[in-house]
């Protein structure tokens, strides 16, 4: 059956093909240790996740002092809610991060061609603030990097960071008013207030392949690329890898990012591939300060606004970005109106229907791009757009038609089936390679608050994840916790999310700015009463059940390697754009409700 193209919507007919084709290729996929085929890099593999930019972190003695604010996590989290509390005339922010610098994801993630996929002029922060206007439509990721150090120096977060260094505890000191922050450094320092921004994919993973401690050759991950071994820098040029036999295991953002530059430089590249990405037009190209319109006030915020309320499905006036994330989401609200059950929209329906259109000319632009029909049939994705992070690359598929290429489909043996001292196996076929590099992602919820790493203990001895196990998440939007004082989290848990992280994060950077700002004006503590946490529950309860989605989907750190999400109240469960409307209001109105007096204990 012909597949449709953007414009024209799948029949029902071939809505119920493409159904059937999705569960097929899905059956392929799950595995039955679903998340446990993987490997965290943390204990048996720590020298994957070793940080080679840092060199050895420089002798220090461990501190005692006290800080206004202790921030954990250098990443965008971080870094904007450093700036957001300096904009607050907050004095002593301490921002710690086990990184050797700011930065978090751009830090660590350096591979060749590493770019970020989303409008630079959308993603990078402070923009109007620091008055940096990038040149390109989708910034490389050191120039990434180089903004987080921008806003870092700009508001003057290095004079209190701590680097290289991890927190291992974070317990309430009711005499104090105030959280003992402990690192792996020694540290046991004081804080007014903690903000948690730990990220969600930081820790990097390996799948589980037998015989992968007995490999040879070399190899390491993706996020923490050895320069000394390949040569070259994010731009290409690896001159260590002319001659050699290359494998990359992973076909995610990652890969497709990595896996042209690695193809330029290596002998020979064999690309071990489970799910092809979805990947998309991309369309990179140079943008004058005129073209985004930045010779006037309040541009960058005005952009970024402008892709949230596109990519929520919330009305704007124009498409300021006009890239393929917009050009998606628009073409749900274009076919909308010609959906409807009993009178009213057909919000599912035409959902699918978008799906598969966009999915449609996605598979069709791999067969026109990738010449070997055998090829092209094994890179075209068959899941739903939403099932996995879609890619976006104008570099990636015409790879495949380079002989120094081999892509090797290891989805009918759910993946990689073994390594040797030589190499890969896959199909009982050896494939010997002297570099292998794993772009295999990082592991979901393991670090931060929630994960056991770092345990939290509040008012009267209480522990966070004892709290968690028995009643499950309880916040108040998301940042802040009956029995916790003071400790403000960041992160996508009862709170609003989107494609465009950095923007989320910078509203929650606000917030949790101006909650320190309020509390220090009352000389109070911020803590939500139960009856807060009561009705935001209920409001995160009202989330629409999209478990029969995920459940259906193709298998991915999305839904936990195909057994579908968890319900409950774990999310806001309207766009970001209604969100951020709902808690500048709070702020106006009601942020009291978020504080009590000090020294008053929660009995
Ligand atoms: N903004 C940006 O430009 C970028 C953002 N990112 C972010 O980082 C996230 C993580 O991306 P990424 O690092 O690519 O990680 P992913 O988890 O998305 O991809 C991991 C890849 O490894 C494959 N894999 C895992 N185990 C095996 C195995 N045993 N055999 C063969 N293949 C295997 C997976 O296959 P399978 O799919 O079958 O599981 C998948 O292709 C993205 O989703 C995105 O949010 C990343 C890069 C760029």
């Amino acid at each position: 059956m012909p597949l449709p193209q953007c414009d024209n919507p799948p029949t029902p007919q071939e809505t119920a093909v493409l159904r059937e084709r999705y569960r097929t290729e899905r059956e392929r996929r799950v595995r039955p240790d679903g998340p446990r085929q993987y490997r965290p890099t943390a204990a048996e593999f720590g020298y994957f996740a070793a940080d080679p930019y840092a060199g050895e972190a420089p002798e220090r003695e461990p501190l005692r002092d006290v800080v206004d604010v202790a921030v954990i996590g250098g990443g965008f989290g971080g870094i904007l809610a450093g700036a957001r509390l300096r904009e607050q005339g907050v004095a002593k922010v301490r921002v710690i991060d086990k990184g050797g610098d700011f930065g978090g994801t751009w830090y660590w993630n350096r591979y060749p061609g590493v770019h970020c996929d989303i409008e630079s002029h959308v993603y990078l922060p402070l923009l109007d603030e620091t008055g940096f206007v990038p040149e390109w439509k989708y910034s490389p990721g050191e120039e990434i990097r180089r903004h987080a150090v921008r806003i870092a120096e700009q508001f003057s977060l290095y004079e209190h960071a701590l680097f290289s260094t991890a927190v291992t505890s974070l317990t309430w000191d009711e005499a104090a008013q105030q959280w003992l922050v402990a690192t792996d450094r020694g540290d046991a320092f004081l804080a007014t207030y903690v903000i948690t921004a730990t990220g969600t994919l930081s820790e990097p993973k390996l799948p589980g392949i037998p015989g992968i401690e007995d490999y040879r050759g070399h190899t390491f991950h993706t996020s923490r690329w050895d320069y000394a071994y390949t040569g070259g820098s994010p731009e290409g040029g690896m001159t260590g890898l002319a001659g050699k036999r290359v494998g990359v295991v992973g076909t995610g953002a990652t890969g497709v990012q990595v896996i042209p530059m690695l193809a330029e430089d290596a002998g020979h590249l064999y690309v071990f591939q489970r799910t092809p990405s979805a990947v998309d037009v991309r369309g990179q190209q140079r943008m004058t300060p005129r073209q985004v319109g930045a010779d006037r006030p309040g541009w960058a915020a005005e952009r970024r606004e402008n892709f949230l309320r596109i990519c929520s499905g919330e009305p704007a006036d124009q498409d300021l970005v006009a890239d393929r994330w917009t050009a998606s989401a628009a073409l749900l609200e274009k076919l909308l109106p010609s959906f409807r059950r009993d009178g009213e929209p057909d919000f599912e329906t035409a959902y699918e229907a978008a799906d598969h259109a966009t999915m449609n000319t996605i598979r069709t632009r791999v067969a026109a791009e990738v010449t070997d029909r055998a090829t092209a049939e094994a890179l075209k994705p068959w899941y739903r757009y939403a099932c996995k992070r879609p890619t976006f690359s104008d570099k990636y598929l015409p790879v495949f038609n380079r002989p120094d290429v081999t892509l090797v489909d290891t989805a009918d043996t759910h993946g990689v089936e073994r390594m040797t001292e030589r190499g890969v196996v896959v199909g009982g076929v050896e494939y010997e390679v002297d570099c292998l590099v794993f772009a295999t992602g990082f592991s979901v919820g393991v670090s931060g608050i929630t994960s056991g790493q770092l345990p939290v203990t509040g008012r009267d001895g209480v522990r966070l994840l004892d709290e968690l196990a028995r009643r499950g998440p309880r916040t108040l939007h998301g940042f802040t916790g009956n029995g916790f004082p003071n400790l403000i989290r960041m992160g996508a848990l009862q709170n609003a999310s989107s494609v465009n992280y950095t923007h989320i994060l910078d509203e929650q950077a606000v917030h949790a700015a101006a909650l320190v700002a309020a509390a220090e004006a009352e000389g109070a503590l911020v803590e939500p009463t139960p009856e807060a946490e009561d009705a935001w529950i209920e409001v995160c309860a009202g989330v629409p059940d999209h478990a029969w989605f995920h459940a259906e989907c193709t298998p991915g750190y999305y839904n936990r390697e195909g057994r579908g999400r968890p319900n409950g109240p774990t999310a806001y469960p309207h766009s970001a754009v209604a969100f951020h409307e709902l808690l500048r209001r709070w702020r106006a109105e009601s942020m009291e409700e978020a504080l009590r007096p000090k020294a008053v204990t929660a009995d």
